[in-house]
């Protein structure tokens, strides 16, 4: 685990947002975050509401579920396509890389590299139109309260940050971001690698998650003490990549391609991956495996039709409109567009 004294990004806590008192208090969250955005590209948040003790429940379920054999998983298999994205996919199903620093021969190099990990899509339970994907509870008994309960907790967290992104930048209407994202579109992705010979990582032959930036506005990602996870510094574009070091009692945020657009390059999308996690999780010796690695990355998604286009407070003459207008729709379709007529193979939906 990282040390909270010397953090890689800033920390930002949230323990004060829910005071009924503390308008000066989320005013300076708000700042904080806004600032820890635009310096590093991404922000820690601490105190985000979600107990400890779910988290670490989660966790333990996840890994139960991703113990079982293929075969029981099997039977939540994600649909083809991604009309329904609910339900497992199973090792090197799906593949995230979009972005490359390189060009376009790097990310297609890059993207033709199997990812080694599986995924499981877990949206609100009412959503009648994309319902979940349950195996039966004897099979695992607990498994969906836990989940659900996590996915109900991680509620709260979107809702503060949109909440905070809303204050820190200065938006007329602070609420409008909490506002725009109807809470049962958020998306939960419980995603594991397996244990796997240190040598495939190291030798390029098989990668944990390529470099992406998200579809989706916002994600915040509880990761187990493992690491791997890299993000690069969307202001510097110097393709170098900083570890997210796990760090207890966190989760991290990524801003996806919908900010960059309100904010009209104010904020900016981050460019993240799971890389090889550090020496320490490859172990020594005749085995070589590097450790299985577990996340939750919860997403704050948006009704499909809904129009993003820089907000007015994010232009004047000095920052000329950079973005038109687009649905989220549009940005999921023509991302998988691109990607699937470059590998030709289904794609991460975030
Ligand atoms: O597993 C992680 O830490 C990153 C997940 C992620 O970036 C995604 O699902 O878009
Ligand atoms: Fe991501």
């Amino acid at each position: 685990m990282g040390s909270i004294d010397q953090p890689p990004f800033p920390i930002v806590d949230f323990a004060k947002w829910h005071d009924p008192q503390g308008k000066d208090d989320r005013l300076s969250i708000a700042k904080s975050l806004v600032d820890g955005c635009r310096s590093h590209g991404s922000v820690y948040v601490i105190n985000h509401g979600v107990s400890q003790e779910l988290v670490s429940k989660a966790f333990d379920m996840s890994s139960r579920f991703y113990h079982l054999s293929d075969a029981v998983k099997e039977q939540v298999a994600h649909p083809p396509g991604m009309e329904i994205h609910r339900g497992w996919t199973k090792l090197g199903g799906e593949n995230a890389s979009n972005y490359s620093f390189d060009g376009l021969e790097k990310l297609k190099q890059s993207a033709a590299v199997p990812e080694k990990r599986e995924c499981l899509d877990v949206g609100s339970d009412e959503r009648p139109d994309m319902p979940n994907m349950w195996l039966p509870e004897q099979t695992l008994p607990g498994f969906r309260e836990t989940i659900m309960d996590f996915h109900q907790e991680a509620r709260g967290v979107v809702t503060a940050v949109l909440g905070a992104l809303g204050l820190g930048i200065g938006l007329r209407d602070p609420d409008y971001f909490t506002n725009l994202h109807p809470p049962i579109r958020n998306h939960l992705r419980v995603l594991y690698s397996p244990p796997i010979p240190a040598a495939e990582l190291e030798s390029g032959a098989a990668k944990r998650m390529g470099t992406h930036t998200d579809f989706s506005p916002l994600a915040v990602i509880f990761q187990d003490d493992c690491g791997g996870l890299q993000m690069a510094n969307p202001y510097k574009n110097d393709g170098v990549f900083t570890d997210v070091t796990p760090i207890e009692s966190t989760c991290v945020l990524t801003l996806g391609q919908p900010f960059e657009r309100w904010t009209n390059g104010f904020l900016k999308a981050v460019p993240h991956r799971v890389a090889i996690p550090p020496r320490a999780d490859r172990f020594d010796g005749a085995e070589r495996m590097t450790r299985g690695r577990l996340s939750l990355a919860y997403f704050a998604d948006l009704v499909p039709d809904t129009v993003i286009e820089p907000l007015p407070e994010c232009v004047d003459d000095g920052h000329p409109r950079l973005f038109d207008p687009v649905t989220i729709r549009e940005i999921f379709q023509n991302g998988y567009k691109m990607m699937e007529s470059r590998y030709g193979e289904k794609v991460s939906s975030s």
